[in-house]
């Protein structure tokens, strides 16, 4: 952060933590320690990325509701820590196999500001869809 990198912080539970449905909590609980030490003006300019585990290259992305469950909790979390601006300045992504057919739903989740996209940006032509998706909505 000294050197102006902008790090993107991931968090995301692995299937057994979500089957046992702890997953708010440890995602709450990986940012809580990602951020330790850090100023509300640090955190202001980060990137946060809900990335779980069990979605990442395996074609099963999360649905709309189950990323913004997790996206609103992040948030929520930075706003108790750091205050609602700090909080409203940080964006927030879903990882995790999105592709263009799933961008539009899971974009439409309030608190879900991009998507931090994997294997779908080896083709150009999935890719340049999921950004005018992500762009304009067309
Ligand atoms: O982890 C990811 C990007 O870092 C997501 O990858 P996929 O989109 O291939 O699941």
């Amino acid at each position: 952060m000294r050197h102006g990198i902008v790090p993107i912080v991931c968090v995301g539970e692995g299937l057994e933590i979500r089957q046992a449905e702890e997953h708010v909590l440890y995602c709450t609980a990986q940012l809580d320690a990602s951020l330790e030490g850090l100023t509300a003006e640090q955190v202001a300019g980060l990137v946060v990325a809900y990335e779980p585990v069990w979605a990442i290259g395996t074609g099963e992305v999360a649905t709309p509701d189950d990323a913004q469950e997790v996206c609103g909790a992040l948030r929520s979390r930075l706003a108790e820590r750091f205050g609602p601006e700090t909080a409203a300045s940080v964006r927030i992504l879903y990882g995790g196999s999105v592709k263009a057919a799933s961008t539009a739903g899971i974009l439409a989740g309030p608190d879900i500001d991009g998507a931090l996209v994997g294997g779908a940006s080896l083709d150009a032509d999935e890719f340049a869809q999921i950004c005018r998706i992500a762009a304009d909505g067309s």
